[in-house]
């Protein structure tokens, strides 16, 4: 390798070039060599404070920026790589890659399980923040490890991960999950409602837009939507302009937010608005979860009633029949006809109600609660607090049945059997009981 010489000297062959021998040589040699250490010396000075004097080590967004392209690289690595590729690839004839995000929540899981279990790629996401224990979403993470299923621990709002998790898998779908639920939790925390549900929601689909080929989206909406409504069992059609909690008004508005990447960028886009899921592994934020907590302790519980008098009801549906929703909604969403964020052609856009079509008041589900569990609960009923609760909810589901052959088989009865079996199982009797 020929030594590194001034600029000028450097010849088109090196090893070619020899130094000639004469005195004014020998003068002019002796200066371009003082002139080359002096511009050296000039070089590595301005080198030293151009990274001394970095913007990644002064302003406080670029050292956020810094802090994030650190955090990400802490994800990095080729094992992580390896664990990426093998979790999501697909194992079956046409089969899909999907990125699950919230992997590791109720629904999440199941959906995960469900994925994996027919031969599909599937990555998961999840933040595991504290919303509620957990040690439920890692027992949940566990259960993925075991089906195959890797979830990377990261927010839907960091977009360098996201970045990457696409840079690494071609993904085909998105199932996008994570999201703060919740009716009443909205009046304690409004902010992680924006967070997750807009902000995060609008992260997701801007990496979607942005990667080529671009993925088919299938996400989270909510019976909430139909707030104040009175007309029932609620139609897709029907007004949605009347949320009752901050929650319904996020998912309302994610609905409006699909629309815009839709229509700017051919995002292919499928809401679902479930309908009171429960089931094995679910939430205990939720009333039914709770309510068998609190019925084995014996504790009050406490239960809704309407104004004069009249019955709070849901339409609760049993998560295999929800698990069912989502994958038919996967297995028709059309392509994304976008590409380099430009789109290409009218892309599908669709909602879909995913209930039982056979609302139950919540006394009734203490009912049977108390018959599975074998104790008798203390009852106390309450005027339904302004809090965000509506007083009744009911699907109608024949839209989803035409396009989705969705058609729930899981009576409350039934279902109920069934977490109850899981709960006594997970807490061991009801002696370990949820938090
Ligand atoms: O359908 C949906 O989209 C929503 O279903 C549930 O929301 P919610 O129906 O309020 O479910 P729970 O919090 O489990 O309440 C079930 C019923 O019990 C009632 N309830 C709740 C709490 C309580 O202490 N007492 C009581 O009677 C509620 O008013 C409601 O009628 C989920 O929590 C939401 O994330 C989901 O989006």
């Amino acid at each position: 390798m020929s030594q590194m010489m001034h600029i000028d000297n450097i010849p088109s062959t090196p090893g070619k070039f020899k130094m000639e021998k004469s005195p004014y040589n020998r003068l002019r040699m002796h200066f371009s060599l003082a002139k080359l250490t002096f511009w050296s010396l000039v070089f590595l000075g301005l080198i030293f404070v151009f990274f001394y004097r970095s913007p990644a080590s002064s302003s406080p967004v670029s050292s956020d920026l810094s802090r994030r392209s650190l955090r990400t690289s802490s994800y990095g690595g080729p094992a992580w790589e390896m664990r990426i590729k093998a979790s999501a690839k697909v194992r079956s004839r046409n089969g899909i890659s999907v990125l699950v995000t919230g992997a590791a929540g109720f629904v999440g899981t199941h959906v995960s399980v469900a994925l994996k279990r027919r031969g599909d790629g599937v990555l998961g996401l999840d933040n595991f923040n504290d919303y509620y224990d957990p040690s439920l979403k890692r027992a949940r993470q566990a259960l993925l490890e075991r089906t195959g299923v890797y979830v990377v621990e990261g927010d839907i709002n960091d977009t360098t991960l996201l970045k990457k998790l696409f840079d690494i898998v071609p993904f085909t779908h998105v199932m996008h999950l994570a999201a703060q639920a919740g009716v009443r939790y909205a009046m304690e925390n409004p902010g992680s409602y924006v967070h997750s549900n807009i902000a995060g929601l609008v992260n997701v689909l801007e990496i979607c837009k942005s990667v080529n080929p671009q993925p088919a989206i299938v996400w989270a909406s909510s019976s909430s939507v139909y707030g104040l409504n009175t007309k029932v069992p609620f139609s897709e059609k029907d007004r949605t302009d009347q949320p009752a909690s901050l929650y319904a008004a996020t998912k309302k508005a994610g609905e409006e937010i699909a629309h815009t990447y839709n229509h700017i960028y051919g995002l292919s886009l499928t809401g679902l608005r479930f309908f009171t899921v429960y089931g094995p592994w679910g939430r205990p934020d939720m009333a039914y979860f709770f309510f068998t907590r609190d019925i084995l302790k014996g504790k009050s519980i406490p239960i809704f009633e309407a104004a004069n008098h009249g019955t709070v009801a849901r339409d609760f549906t049993y998560i295999d029949d929800i698990v069912k929703g989502c994958l038919a909604a996967l297995d028709t969403a059309e392509k994304s006809t976008g590409s380099g964020g430009k789109k290409k052609g009218a892309a599908q856009l669709r909602v879909f109600n995913l209930g039982n079509t056979s609302p139950v008041p919540v006394s009734d589900l203490v009912s049977i609660l108390e018959r599975l569990l074998k104790v008798k609960a203390k009852r106390l009923v309450m005027k339904l607090p302004r809090n965000g609760d509506v007083p009744f909810t009911h699907a109608n589901i024949s839209s989803a049945h035409k396009e989705l052959g969705y058609k729930p088989t899981t009576d409350l009865q039934t279902g109920l059997k069934k977490f109850v079996r899981w709960y006594l199982n997970y807490y061991g009797n009801g002696k370990k009981s949820a938090q």
